[in-house]
């Protein structure tokens, strides 16, 4: 659930976040029962394994209080035999041992059991992100997709570690205690047994409070963090626009509300220990006084007394643990919940069971009547209908909200059109294989995104499998090589992410020689160029003939003097074409091409 907290400085008005952490929602059998799936690869050999242990244990911690009270007390005390007292201690040490192993056997396995787990789910979640479309990553921030994958799964790993067989463990040792104490003493029992219900409930609800509470920790947290990412991202602008002082005031109010909380939450986890204590203080009020009352009647022997002592010493132990494992369900059903949304969302953009191979291709791109709107409000792209021929460079110009990015997402197929069709050499892109299209198109943004890595590693992005020489020589091409020889371990120089130690434009130049690698059949350069100084540009004009040779390329640029030589230039206006040609016969025709270009120069001439 999302919650909006309150600022608690009213003027700092410009820090909104909004917390996208899990709260507990009701029980719900049908999510459990989705999570216990997860289990069944391990239900031959982990989980059985996991399962008899924990029953070997919970067997000798059930037997020995029997012996202890009923025969060495009422049998081997009470008559002064010594040697069935030595064998029972003897036969205790050796259940002891076995209880011991089982324990070992038990944490090993059920961590194996958890481990294995979050591991499927985590990597289920995130192949499953992979593949969705970008409708998907326009909607949800990057922020709180790396919240479900990390944290919501992680709040299910006490669950599968430790949750599910302490449950069963509990459950056997609470129903066994009960049964044994009913068959030693029913009425006896029966006095100690009333109080289970009114003290599982309060330990309940006194848990909840505590969860809460915790909860409230986790949102100051969660705020505490999205700030910190949000200033150290932006620390520059920050510090360009004299902000500090009233970024260090927000992070004041917050952190002071995270100890505040904090406090609130640790006082009220301190009051469940002394409560459990005082429940097993009320046990004992109750069998001391009952079960003495009993002896005095003959109704009860020393030794099957003693027995109920030990047992009542057991007993609190698992309903307060059930009491947690309660809280511990609500909890996950909520991480669950917000899994399972991700897990159910559909790619809007899907291969057909019968999709194409997309082999050889010419690279021929034609729109037929394209309508694209990315959501009900407005449409992108009204009625759209363009060819480009093969090794054709295609110019995208427009205003800015035109539609030109939103056509280059269509030949990617990064969106569907809403009607009309996208067709490569002749077949419609919703009828070809997915990878076998991107395989064919590269895309070069103004932004590129650099990987953690080495220069090499960066470049090779576009062919795993292309070779250290073929990566050079593609960086050669393009005129990258140049910059790369400078630095200080050329190719193998490390890029922390994003690529921060390199200007603008190395890279933009790391990006085409990736894409060259790629050898695409089209390749679409998205505001490419922005990024590069004129001179560069200059240099690099050559090496771009070279990338784009033999290839449909789509070039949107806001410079126009980078598309001068492309075969056809498309004038966007609203999401429709106004008018295209090439340059000469668009500023013969003196429309909206011939208005662009006029203001560029005059813009320049004034500068
Ligand atoms: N992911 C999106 N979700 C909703 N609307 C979008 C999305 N991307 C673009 N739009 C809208 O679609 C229209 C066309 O956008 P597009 O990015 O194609 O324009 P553009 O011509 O490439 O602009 P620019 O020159 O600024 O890059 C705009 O009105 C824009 O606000």
């Amino acid at each position: 659930m999302a919650t909006e907290a309150k600022e608690k400085s009213p003027h700092l008005k410009r820090f909104h976040y909004t917390q996208d952490i899990a709260v507990d929602k009701p029980f719900n059998w049908q999510q459990t029962v989705r999570l216990l799936k997860y289990l069944k690869p391990y239900s031959k050999k982990i989980l059985p394994i996991a399962i008899i242990a924990m029953l070997v244990s919970t067997i000798v911690r059930l037997v020995v209080p029997i012996l202890v009270g009923r025969v060495a007390i009422d049998m081997a005390i009470d008559t002064g035999n010594t040697n069935l007292l030595i064998q029972l201690v003897i036969g205790i040490a050796i259940m002891y041992l076995f209880s011991y192993i089982g324990n070992m056997v038990r944490i090993k396995y059920v961590n194996l059991l958890g481990q294995n787990v979050i591991y499927d789910l985590r990597r289920h979640l995130f192949s499953h992100v992979q593949h969705l479309s970008n409708r998907f990553f326009d909607k949800k921030s990057a922020g709180s997709i790396i919240v479900r994958i990390m944290n919501d799964i992680n709040s299910l790993q006490e669950l599968f570690t430790n949750g599910i067989i302490n449950l069963l463990m509990d459950i056997v040792m609470l129903i066994s205690i009960i049964v044994i104490l009913f068959v030693l003493s029913p009425p006896l029992a029966a006095a100690v047994v009333i109080v289970i219900p009114i003290m599982f409930y309060i330990s309940t609800k006194l848990r909840k409070r505590i969860r809460r509470s915790w909860q409230q920790v986790r949102i100051q947290q969660s705020r505490l963090n999205s700030h910190l990412n949000e200033s150290i991202q932006g620390i520059r602008i920050t510090q360009s626009f004299a902000q500090e002082q009233e970024n260090t005031e927000f992070f004041e109010g917050v952190n002071s509300d995270n100890f505040d909380r904090w406090q609130t939450a640790t006082r009220k986890s301190a009051m469940f220990r002394p409560f459990v204590e005082m429940s097993n203080a009320f046990g004992t009020a109750v069998l001391l006084g009952f079960g003495a009352f009993l002896i005095s009647q003959d109704a009860l022997t020393v030794g099957t007394f003693f027995t109920f002592a030990l047992f009542i010493g057991m007993f609190w132990e698992p309903i307060s643990r059930l009491g947690q494992m309660y809280n511990q369900l609500l909890m996950a059903m909520s991480a669950s919940e917000r899994i399972f949304e991700f897990l159910d969302e559909e790619p809007n953009v899907k291969e057909k069971e019968d999709a194409v191979h997309l082999n050889d291709i010419e690279g021929h791109i034609e729109f037929d009547h394209v309508q694209f709107a990315y959501d009900d409000e407005r449409i992108a792209l009204d009625d759209i209908s363009l060819e480009m021929k093969p090794g054709q460079s295609v110019a995208l110009v427009g205003h800015t909200g035109s539609g030109k990015t939103t056509i280059a997402n269509l030949i990617s197929r990064f969106y569907d059109p809403t009607s009309g069709a996208v067709k490569i050499d002749g077949i419609d892109l919703r009828d070809v294989k997915l990878d076998d299209l991107r395989q064919k198109i590269s895309v070069v943004l103004q932004d590129t995104f650099i990987f953690s890595g080495t220069i090499m590693e960066n470049i090779r992005f576009g062919r795993p499998d292309a070779s250290d020489e073929e990566v050079i020589d593609a960086a050669k091409v393009v005129g990258a090589d140049e910059f790369i020889q400078r630095l200080a371990d050329g190719y193998e120089t490390e890029v922390e992410e994003r690529g921060n130690i390199l200007s603008a434009g190395e890279r933009q130049l790391l990006s085409f020689a990736r894409a060259l690698l790629a050898d695409p059949k089209i390749i679409i350069l998205d505001e490419a160029t922005a990024s590069i100084d004129t001179e560069t540009e200059v240099k690099i004009q050559s090496a771009l003939k070279r990338l784009l040779e033999g290839r449909t390329s789509i070039i949107i640029a806001h410079r126009l003097s980078t598309i001068r030589d492309s075969d056809n230039i498309i004038v966007l206006e609203n999401g429709q074409i106004l008018e295209q040609g090439n340059h000469d016969e668009l500023m013969a025709h003196g429309g909206e091409y011939y208005g662009l270009v006029k203001s560029q120069f005059q813009a320049l001439d004034q500068m």
